[in-house]
Parts: C-alpha cells; structure tokens; sequence
C-alpha cells in the first residue's frame, strides 16, 4: 500500500519545454507525494525497481603536491536516512534499478568525480557508496580485486572521448570484456559481440577499426562494448558531448531504448540541458554538493531534424 509523505519534491514533465529549463530547477511548491515501501516517491512515469545506487556523506579530497588537500566532494548523500537533527527524511534518495538519472551543474563542481568513485574507478576519502548491496568507503581501497570484479560484471563506463582501442576492430573492441570475464565460450562471445554490434546498428561494421568508423560510430561501438558483460549499471560521462547534433540525438535515443528495454540504470554526466527530457531525474551538482533535483514525469526522445533546427534558431 502507497504511503503519503509530504516531503518537497520538484516535479516537472520536461516533454513539452523547448528549450529546456538550464540551470538548477526552482523550487517547485511543497506537495504531497505517493511513496513507495521504501519511502521513495512512486515515480509518474514509470516503475522503478530497488534502490541500486546509495551515497552516504560521500567525500572526495585530492592531495595537492605540497601537502595540501582539495575537497571536490563535500557530503554527497542520496539515502533514506533521516535528519538526525530533525528526523525529516532526506530529499535526495538513492537511484534505483532502471532509473536514469543526469548529473548536471557547470564545469568543476565534481561530477565526474562523483561518477568515477561510484564506478569505483575513484576512491572516496569519506562517507560509503553502496552499489548494489557492495559497499564502497574508504577501505575499499584494500579491495581491489572485488572492486574490479564489480567493474567488470555490473558497470558499463562509456567516455566522451569513446577511448576504443585502436589497433582491434569494432567486434574485437565488443569481444574484449567477454573474454576478460572469462565465462563464455569463443562462439558464445562471437554471436554476443555481433548481437551488440546488430543492436547499435553497426552490423555491416564490424570489421572496422576506430580510425574507420565516423565519432558517433565509435560512440555507437563503445556503447555496444559497455554492454558486453550485460552491466546493470551504465555510466556515461559526457558520453555525446564530442558528437555533432544528429549523432547526438542518435546515441541519446539509442541509450533511452536500452535504459528502456534492457532496464539498465543509467547516471549521466552532461553539461546540456536539452538532454534533460531523456532522464527521470536531474540532479544538479553545485560545489561538491546537490543543490536540487528534478523529476521528470515523462522520458523523451528528441527528434534529431527538429532539434538541429532549433538549436541552428537559437544561434
Ligand atoms: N586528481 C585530481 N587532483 C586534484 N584535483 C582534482 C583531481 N581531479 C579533479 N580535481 C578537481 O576537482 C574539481 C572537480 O572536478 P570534476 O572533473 O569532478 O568536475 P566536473 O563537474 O566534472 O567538471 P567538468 O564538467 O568540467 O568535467 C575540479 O576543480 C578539479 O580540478
């Protein structure tokens, strides 16, 4: 049975603003808010699974030569903890299986390095990520044998700068984490690397080296490659921002229909607002902290003709 909790949370359906809203939302009115057993908002669009992704106080500080420290991250928290001071329950909650979420804000607030310690390619120096049951501190950092099982089987990382490796071909690239994983046979990998390869629409490519494939299909190969191990967690930094409007558009579709249909959740870093109808929600990164958040109420595709047109309008 749906609870009712009157925590502020800032809805809006994204589908219909062209332009998108930039910038951090407004602080929408206080409403009432169906909740689920977990005590999260039931989400307008679309049914989510179980909370995946839980960040508690996570802090990030890098050591500058000459022995001082720079806090990038400063008490990131998306948890259903409550307030001690008050015990009003926390606003940010953790993301869940099959959400897709956007991290947003200007340049060097600390998404990427939010990205990186929850992708365990970073450590925190504060605070714990829980990743699907695993937990993540500043231990962890001991552990890294689990930690690279866990990027092996349950992350999918695509890059803004795709970062293929460029002497094997398209389906040598798909191939690579199947064989690293070690659990499937040489036919078993070839019909999976031309599964993918099929699914991103590259079929009649896979031969091909990077250096033969256009940006949006070496984006397009990455992605396939980050799938290779059926993650149940994609992580996408800045992955279109290299790409020209229509392979924009192309690759964001392509991630929706896999969020979608494959259920995968997906964080993104992106510095553009028009990518906000894609996710379910944006959280905004300000300063090493969430500022806001927004709910989108209806995930939606852009369609690349109409959007080019736009944006050549806006100048
Ligand atoms: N290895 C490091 N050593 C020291 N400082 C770092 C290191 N990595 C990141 N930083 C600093 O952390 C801050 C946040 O960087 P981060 O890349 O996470 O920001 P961002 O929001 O992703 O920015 P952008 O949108 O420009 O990529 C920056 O000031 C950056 O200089």
């Amino acid at each position: 049975m749906a609870a009712v909790s009157a925590a502020p949370v800032i809805r809006a359906d994204l589908s219909e603003a062209h332009p998108r809203p930039s910038g951090a939302a407004t602080e929408g009115e206080a409403h009432e808010v169906e909740t689920d057993r977990h005590g999260m908002p039931i989400h307008p669009g679309k049914t989510l699974g179980e909370p995946v992704v839980v960040l508690k106080d996570v802090r990030k500080a890098y050591l500058l030569d000459g022995g001082a420290s720079v806090d990038v991250l400063k008490g990131i928290s998306l948890s259903l903890d409550t307030d001690p001071r008050d015990g009003t329950p926390s606003e940010f909650y953790p993301i869940r299986e099959g959400e897709f979420v956007l991290l947003r804000g200007a340049s060097g607030q600390g998404k990427t390095t939010l990205c990186n310690c929850i992708g365990a390619i970073d450590s925190v120096t504060g605070g714990s990520i829980e990743l699907f049951g695993e937990v993540l501190d500043a231990k962890a950092a001991d552990s890294e044998r689990t930690l690279a099982d866990l990027r092996l089987r349950k992350i999918g990382w695509v890059f803004q700068s795709f970062q293929l490796l460029g002497a094997l071909s398209a389906f040598e690239n798909v191939e690579l984490p199947m064989s690293v994983l070690g659990e499937l046979s040489k036919q078993e990998r070839t019909a999976r690397a031309k599964m993918l390869l099929a699914m991103v629409g590259l079929e009649d490519r896979i031969s091909h080296l990077p250096s033969e494939l256009s940006g949006g299909e070496q984006q397009r190969v990455a992605i396939a490659r980050s799938l290779a191990n059926a993650p149940r967690l994609m992580l996408l930094d800045e992955a279109v921002a290299d790409l020209d409007t229509r392979n924009q558009v192309a690759v964001m579709n392509l991630l929706l229909r896999i969020n979608l249909e494959r259920k995968v959740t997906m964080i993104m870093v992106t510095h553009d607002p028009h990518l906000e109808c894609y996710a379910d929600r944006i959280l905004y990164i300000r300063d090493g902290r969430i500022e806001a958040q927004q709910i989108n109420a209806k995930q939606t595709p852009l369609d690349a003709e109409a959007h080019a047109a736009f944006l050549a309008a806006e100048g």
